[in-house]
């Protein structure tokens, strides 16, 4: 375990019956970080927060919590507060009390209590409604109240679980800002639990990507967006243009594999010049949309170049993003901006050839 590490799965595995719910995890949470897991729906990582909040016990494997197994140890005593959705407010309490109330667990007197969740109600910046009853809240407003009365124990590490799902897309924004901004300045490890890439890849240091139990990748946002270690994770992602398919040959700097969309040239990413592709085997390369080009003759180089036809095209602010599809179906996706569609006929129908360059093919390790 590395000096850093305050929580660690060590091989934790949780069934419910005959059912496994999350197969073999191993990984570590560093101090002061903030951790995203993301994945779609189903794929554990409610079951996960709550191994580590302690409402669930693993049904193997250990947790440790700064190095002292804490598999049995029970939620109450844990320094590890929970955010829901839901957020679990007490609505017989006003806003200063509920954020009060785990300092009143503790034993912390009137005055130090109150000093204390004052501040928290100034720092979320909902002192003004200290006397409301959370049932007279918005739902932004609730959000800073349960945050306030999760860190004004000033826990060492902070569990939240989709916490800003029920909000709309703008506040959920303004949100996410405050989120990062209290995780840096008080320094507690966040570990946050979501669905959505955009929340994940804004706020977190490193993401954890889950499907069906299992870790397909744990890595820095940049890491998982430009090399994602499994197809899986590229699918999910959504950014990249994936090349699958049973390797025909391999040479020096080229491989040939047989896709649904044909046979194609691709170059050997440096990634896979020490481990080859085997011929026989199925590799994957994958290709960001922002790194894809498109001409109409076809480029000297006769790698990694696919013959398409546009399809549809879509305009985001600054950014088009170019549908094509090849003869055998496979569809493209190029990103650039309008400058670059200028001297590009885009018309539905337009044949052009996607290429991209060596360095951007990204060679995954697991197909
Ligand atoms: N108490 C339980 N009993 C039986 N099965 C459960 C229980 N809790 C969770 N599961 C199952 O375990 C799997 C993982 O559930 P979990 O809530 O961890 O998923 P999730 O990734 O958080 O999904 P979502 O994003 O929908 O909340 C699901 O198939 C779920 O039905």
């Amino acid at each position: 375990m590395e000096r850093d590490t305050l929580v660690s799965f060590e091989g934790v595995v949780k069934r419910f019956g005959n059912f496994t719910a999350v197969q073999r995890m191993d990984f570590e949470i560093k101090k002061g970080e903030f951790l995203a897991i993301m994945g779609s729906s189903g794929c554990g990582k409610t079951t996960t927060l709550r191994m580590l909040a302690g409402l669930e016990a693993p049904t193997e494997g250990t947790i440790r919590l700064s190095g002292k197994p804490i598999n049995h140890l029970p939620t109450w005593q844990r320094d590890t507060p929970m955010v829901w959705q839901s957020l679990a407010l007490f609505p017989f309490l006003n806003v200063r009390e509920n954020v009060e109330f785990a300092l009143k667990m503790r034993g912390v007197g009137k005055a130090e209590r109150r000093r204390r969740a004052e501040q928290w109600l100034d720092r979320m910046q909902i002192s003004e409604f200290a006397e409301r009853n959370i049932a007279q809240l918005s739902g932004g407003q609730r959000q800073r109240v349960a945050l306030a009365r999760s860190l004004v124990v000033e826990p060492e590490i902070l569990l939240l679980d989709e916490p800003l799902s029920a909000l709309d897309a703008a506040l959920k924004v303004r949100m996410q800002a405050v989120l990062k901004t209290l995780q840096r300045e008080t320094g507690i490890t966040f570990v946050y639990v979501t669905h959505s890439q955009s929340e994940a890849f804004s706020m977190a240091d490193r993401v954890v990507i889950m499907s069906r139990g299992v870790i397909e990748q744990i890595g820095t946002p940049q890491e998982i967006y430009r090399t994602p270690r499994t197809k899986f994770v590229a699918d999910f992602l959504g950014s990249s243009n994936i090349f699958s398919g049973k390797v025909a040959s391999v040479s020096e700097g080229a491989m040939e594999i047989d896709a649904p969309s044909g046979r194609m040239r691709l170059a050997l990413p440096d990634t896979a010049r020490r481990s080859r592709p085997v011929p026989g085997s199925t590799a994957t390369v994958t290709v960001l949309d922002t790194r894809m080009g498109l001409s109409v003759a076809r480029p000297a180089d006769a790698v990694n170049v696919v013959p398409a036809k546009v399809i549809g095209e879509e305009f985001v602010g600054a950014t088009a993003t170019l549908y094509l599809e090849t003869d055998h179906g496979q569809e493209i996706r190029v990103q650039m901006g309008h400058e670059a569609l200028e001297n590009l006929p885009v018309g539905i129908g337009q044949r052009l050839y996607a290429h991209w360059s060596p360095a951007d093919g990204h060679l995954v390790a697991e197909v």
